[in-house]
């Protein structure tokens, strides 16, 4: 679909940046085999720190904290990529089907709930019951349902969020310069300028993106708005990414720590029932990029090493990664990764972070099912708390440790940015080796993907110039989504 129109100046001082909608879908209708094999989740629920290591068979790097009973954190060490990112072959439907329904819109504002009516499968039944051959008629309305969900899904989506007002802002009396038309998805910036006589005058910037959340909206609503409709694709091998970006201080952090766990309740959700004996597997692993170098964040920052396999596959040599049965396991390895990130302090926030933290849900499954052969990646979701973009620009700082890391923030702001133009146009050649942030994306940029971008702005006059900046950066993304 082509651009409606953008930059449109209005009265000579009010740029326009209009949206674009993403029609480039993809098929992801395929469906995943059942197998007999039940892993009991229930019985797990309640267990604290639930986490098994994720060795695979031919890796012998197990450490001495590898699973040694029931209720206690086991960590082993994995080659994220080595072994197992290799996609599952297409399979066949499975026999049963238990499908929610994942209406974006319905679903606005809450998470998947197991106490719905199971729509699908009521649909299912009473079909079959007019004589239909159950199996076929399963597997060609599954697929068709699956299709039409994978193509309402758009392959990049860029969401806006706005943050209220803080209290320092508050005390200074800056004025909120983010007007967001109710029930749309138009923001204006106003900005205050001066004439060369030095009397002000006020200069309109307007941008329409997929979605803008003003400051009312809440956590829940992001998730809705955001990662919630990709959740049932990464069951069909699809890798999706989620991302923040934003100056310090803008609610990026605020904006992400939550939605690996909403995304984990319905995965697991999905596996319980949906999903149900079919030999899914949940993994997680936290890591930082700083400094254009690989800490692990579940392993006291252990430094990582980045490798490349004769399939230009990206492995992540030593990561430790979690296979875990239950939400609250996924928010204590959250939480200790959050406190082992690399923070610093800045004027706008006192907690900034420096680096780019990814979080990853990898979903997995073995060839069968079963759980005596390897697992293997189905999907991934990554989440990305970009370092605060202002810190780019951190090139004049007293402090040399600073200036580099604003260097090397910038690159790979710079790189993602590429990528994903370079990605849309259908270039051959796609520079992921930019930026070790974009390296490490590499597998989630290509084949069946989905992109989300949260641009997170402040709403004070004193952060014009970097919420412009930011809406700006996101607005070239809008330029992919087409
Ligand atoms: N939508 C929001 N509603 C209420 N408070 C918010 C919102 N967004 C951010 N905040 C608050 O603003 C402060 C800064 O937010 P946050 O740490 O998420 O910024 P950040 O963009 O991650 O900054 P940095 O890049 O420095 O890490 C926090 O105290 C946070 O609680």
């Amino acid at each position: 679909m082509s651009l409606v129109g953008r930059q449109m100046s209005r009265s000579h001082s009010t740029a326009h940046h209009h949206r674009q909608y993403s029609d480039n879908f993809l098929d992801a209708s395929k469906w995943l085999q059942s197998s007999s094999q039940d892993f009991g989740y229930g019985s797990k629920m309640n267990r604290s720190m639930q986490s098994n290591p994720s060795t695979p068979p031919v890796c012998s790097r197990s450490s001495s904290l590898r699973h040694a009973g029931d209720g206690q954190v086991s960590p082993g060490l994995l080659d994220l990529h080595s072994f197992d990112t290799e996609l599952l072959p297409e399979m066949q439907v499975g026999s049963r089907y238990e499908g929610y329904s994942f209406d974006q819109r319905s679903s606005r504002g809450r998470s998947f709930d197991d106490s719905e009516p199971n729509l699908l499968a009521g649909k299912v039944g009473s079909r079959s019951a007019k004589g239909l051959p159950e199996n076929s008629l399963l597997k060609s309305f599954s697929a068709s349902v699956d299709k039409e969900r994978a193509n309402n899904v758009a392959k990049i989506k860029v969401v806006v969020r706005k943050r209220p007002l803080n209290r320092k802002e508050k005390t200074k009396k800056e004025d909120d310069i983010i007007t967001i038309e109710p029930n749309s998805d138009a923001l204006t910036v106003h900005e205050t300028k001066l004439k060369v006589d030095l009397t002000e005058y006020m200069e309109k910037h307007e941008f329409v993106f997929d979605a803008v959340l003003d400051e009312g909206v809440s956590n829940d609503e992001v998730y809705a708005e955001t990662v919630q409709p990709i959740v049932p694709l990464i069951f069909q091998r699809t890798k999706a990414t989620c991302f923040a970006y934003g100056q310090t201080g803008s609610g990026k952090t605020y904006t992400m720590q939550p939605l690996p766990i909403k995304a984990s309740q319905d995965i697991l959700r999905l596996m319980i029932h949906t999903y149900r004996n079919q030999g899914f597997q949940l993994f997680v692993s936290f890591f930082e990029i700083y400094g254009g170098k690989l800490f692990d964040l579940l392993n006291d920052r252990k430094k990582l090493c980045m490798r490349e396999d004769g399939k230009q596959q990206v492995c992540i040599v030593g990561l430790q990664e979690y296979r875990v049965f239950d939400v609250e396991t996924i928010r204590e390895l959250i939480e200790r990764g959050n406190a082992t990130r690399s923070t610093g302090t800045t004027g706008a926030n006192e907690e900034s972070s420096r680096s780019h933290a990814i979080l990853q849900l990898v979903i997995k499954r073995s060839a069968d099912g079963s759980e005596s052969k390897p697992a293997r990646v189905v999907g991934k979701l990554s989440f990305i708390d970009l370092a605060g973009s202002e810190r780019g620009a951190d090139t004049t700082d007293n402090d040399k440790q600073t200036r580099m890391e604003g260097a090397e923030i910038n690159k790979s702001l710079l790189a993602l940015k590429e990528c994903i133009r370079a990605l849309d146009s259908d270039q051959g050649h796609i520079p992921f080796r930019g930026s070790k942030l974009t390296e490490v994306l590499r597998d989630s940029f290509v084949g069946n993907s989905r992109t989300v971008m949260i641009s997170c702005i402040s709403p004070s006059s004193g952060s014009c110039e970097h919420t412009l900046n930011t809406l700006r950066y996101a607005d070239r993304y809008e330029d992919c989504a087409k």
